[in-house]
């Protein structure tokens, strides 16, 4: 049920053009061979469980898409990971041996960043609900502020992929307003405001479930590595 929501992205078989091509196909496929850290697991809670829930029943008429999540960077990418990331100088498999990708650096389900995605492209949106678990503490009892950066940093950077292929963050602006309780489970919503050339601007807003909390706002800059066509052309072609 989960892989259908996400292949309603990406039609089936259809020819994709450009250079190196970023394949939503190819990174979904990787989601066959690798463990999907976007499920649900016991240390989710209710208030996760429920939020989880209503955005996969959003999926149902391909309005949303869930996003596969992984613990090594590689798997994140789209099509052939070891060209997409050879501009990163990660290329080397030998280099990239025993690294993670940070928000999925631990083994213990609960105790750092819970978290799962959901991408509405023709939005240019992509929402993260997030779980913050003990070892993400900064004041006692609540979120370090850069774990909050980070899950920031990562939804908006799976939103400006999608739009715009390879991508690095050159501009990350965060205003906290509220702090993140450790074990409540926030909303962070981000969007894509403007492309300029090779620059996505992209918003974002940590939320309360209830709306009634903002926890915290950021302003975001990814600059375009290279002239891949995006994900979103992709999607929209087939
Ligand atoms: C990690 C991969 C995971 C992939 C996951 C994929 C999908 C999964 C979906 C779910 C979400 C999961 C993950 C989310 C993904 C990522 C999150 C982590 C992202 C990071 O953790 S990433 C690390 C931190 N990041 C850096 O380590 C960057 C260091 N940096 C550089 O590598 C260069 O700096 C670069 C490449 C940024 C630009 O370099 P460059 O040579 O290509 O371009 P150049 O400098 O010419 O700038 C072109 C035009 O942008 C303007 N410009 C540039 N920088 C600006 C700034 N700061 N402010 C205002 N304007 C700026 C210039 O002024 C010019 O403007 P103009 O054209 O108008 O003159």
């Amino acid at each position: 049920m989960l892989y259908e929501c996400s292949s309603g992205l990406l039609g089936n078989g259809h020819h994709l053009h450009g250079i190196s091509t970023i394949s939503f196909q190819a990174w979904l496929s990787q989601s066959k061979r690798s463990k999907d850290y976007a499920l649900p697991n016991s240390s989710w809670s209710q208030d996760m469980m429920d939020l989880y829930s209503r955005f996969l029943e959003m999926c149902k008429d391909g309005t949303w898409k869930r996003i596969p999540s992984y613990s090594d960077t590689a798997d994140h990418v789209p099509g052939k990971a070891c060209v997409h990331l050879e501009s990163l100088k990660l290329a080397n498999e030998k280099e990239r041996k025993g690294t993670r990708f940070f928000p999925r650096n631990l083994d213990t389900e609960g105790v750092g960043f819970e978290y799962a995605m959901f991408l509405n492209p023709s939005e240019k949106r992509m929402v993260c609900l997030f779980q913050p678990g003990p070892y993400l503490e900064g004041h006692r009892g609540f979120a370090h502020g850069g774990s909050t950066a980070t899950i920031i940093d990562s939804t908006v950077g799976g939103c400006a992929i999608f739009v715009a292929g390879r991508v690095m963050t050159a501009n990350l602006s965060i205003n906290y307003r509220n702090p993140i309780p450790l074990g409540s489970v926030v909303l962070v919503d981000s969007k894509v405001d403007q492309i300029e050339g090779r620059k996505v601007f992209l918003s974002c807003h940590v939320r309360s479930i209830d709306g009634q909390t903002l926890h915290a706002e950021a302003t975001a800059l990814f600059i375009q590595l290279n002239s891949t066509k995006s994900l979103q052309q992709q999607v929209s072609s087939q």
